[in-house]
């Protein structure tokens, strides 16, 4: 029998305790509000998935060395630019054994590491023990067992199967893959090219409009990840190309409503304030061009993602901003 600890009680680390319990995984969770845990001992999490009915597999505490104690797997669901401080406060915690899986889509601020980088720094955990699982995945999709899949990488095979097959459910097909940087930069760049495509919605554009932002972006996304030592194959499949269509056309997506709100004309500090969920391209929009600056790849949306985002630059003049930039030919 398989133990995993589950690190964060949002929509994605409830959904995924969810998912590894119908698996035949026990499943304890760590949470920070205590009436959140006491929900989840309650058999609901109704604040993140109202519609799910938690499996008595699940059960949750705020006593980190009691959700990590005997896990084979540890699960990490916070949002990304709190992970270094969550694991100074915890990291201790996890058992030295164990596999720890990130499913956080973020790069860090100032320091520009990834998260499986910021695992091994703050948590001093054998990279060969990380795995990333990343793909189109939105919580309130796989809350209510709609089918989906999703890449599980890891430079340890091993570790990558251990991971799948501790969250194999009928409805829910993971896929093993090495491509660590690859699948994390893609989980993480989509939310930046979902902002872009949720303010040309919110610009009144269709779905031309949208098509041609996701596939540009998609373009950049393989050109900054394969300079980082990605594999361009991942950027065309469930953790790439995948998960940009999920999150650029879902009205689910945190990022996408997000800028379908900027692209109606709210400023960035009005759209945080009724924002009650993690939308992670908000922040690592920043760290991603500075890595992409640093790489020297050239990448047009991102770049007008982070002018919106960080000075107020106008919706339409990011649109006009990105047509008017000099012609190319497609695969240049
Ligand atoms: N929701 C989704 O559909 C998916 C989310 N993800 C990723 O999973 C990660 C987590 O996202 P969600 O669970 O959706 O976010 P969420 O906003 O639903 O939940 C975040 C959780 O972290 C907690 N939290 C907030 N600040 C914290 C802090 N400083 N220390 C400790 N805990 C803190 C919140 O109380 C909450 O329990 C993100 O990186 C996101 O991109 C990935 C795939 C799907
Ligand atoms: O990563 C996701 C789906 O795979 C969820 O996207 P949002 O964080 O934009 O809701």
């Amino acid at each position: 029998m398989t133990t995993a600890a589950v690190f964060g009680t949002g929509s994605w680390g409830t959904a995924f305790a969810a998912v590894m319990a119908d698996s035949g995984t026990d499943v304890r969770m760590w949470g920070r509000r205590p009436e959140v845990v006491a929900a989840i001992n309650a058999g609901r999490n109704d604040e993140y998935l109202p519609e799910l009915a938690l499996s008595s597999r699940i059960s949750a505490t705020s006593d980190p060395e009691e959700a990590a104690a005997g896990a084979d797997i540890v699960v990490l669901a916070v949002p990304s630019q709190t992970l270094r401080d969550n694991l100074g406060t915890w990291g201790s915690a996890l058992p030295g054994n164990a596999d720890v899986v990130s499913l956080m889509k973020g790069v860090e601020l100032g320091t520009t590491k990834r998260m499986s980088e910021v695992i091994a720094d703050a948590g001093g955990v054998d990279p060969q023990r990380v795995v990333v699982v990343s793909g189109p995945n939105l919580a309130r999709e796989i809350a209510v067992r709609q089918p989906a899949a999703s890449v599980v990488a890891s430079s340890n095979a091993g570790a990558a199967q251990r991971v799948a097959d501790a969250c194999a459910a009928p409805y829910f097909r993971p896929y093993t893959g090495p491509d660590v940087i690859g699948t994390e930069i893609a989980g993480a760049t989509k939310n930046v090219i979902a902002l872009a495509v949720g303010m040309a919605e919110g610009l009144g554009m269709g779905d031309n409009s949208k098509a041609s932002i996701i596939t540009r972006g998609l373009a950049e996304t393989t050109r900054l990840g394969c300079a980082l030592g990605g594999e361009a194959v991942t950027f065309a499949g469930l953790a790439g190309v995948g998960d940009l269509i999920a999150t650029c056309m879902s009205p689910l997506s945190r990022n996408h409503s997000f800028g379908v709100r900027l692209g109606q004309g709210m400023t960035v500090d009005e759209v945080i304030a009724v924002t009650k969920q993690t939308a992670e391209g908000v922040k690592s929009c920043t760290s991603i061009l500075d890595l992409a600056r640093h790489h020297g790849v050239d990448v047009p949306i991102i770049e007008q993602v982070d002018a919106m985002i960080t000075e107020g630059k106008a919706a339409q003049d990011v649109v006009d901003a990105l047509l008017s930039r000099p012609r190319k030919a497609e695969t240049g």
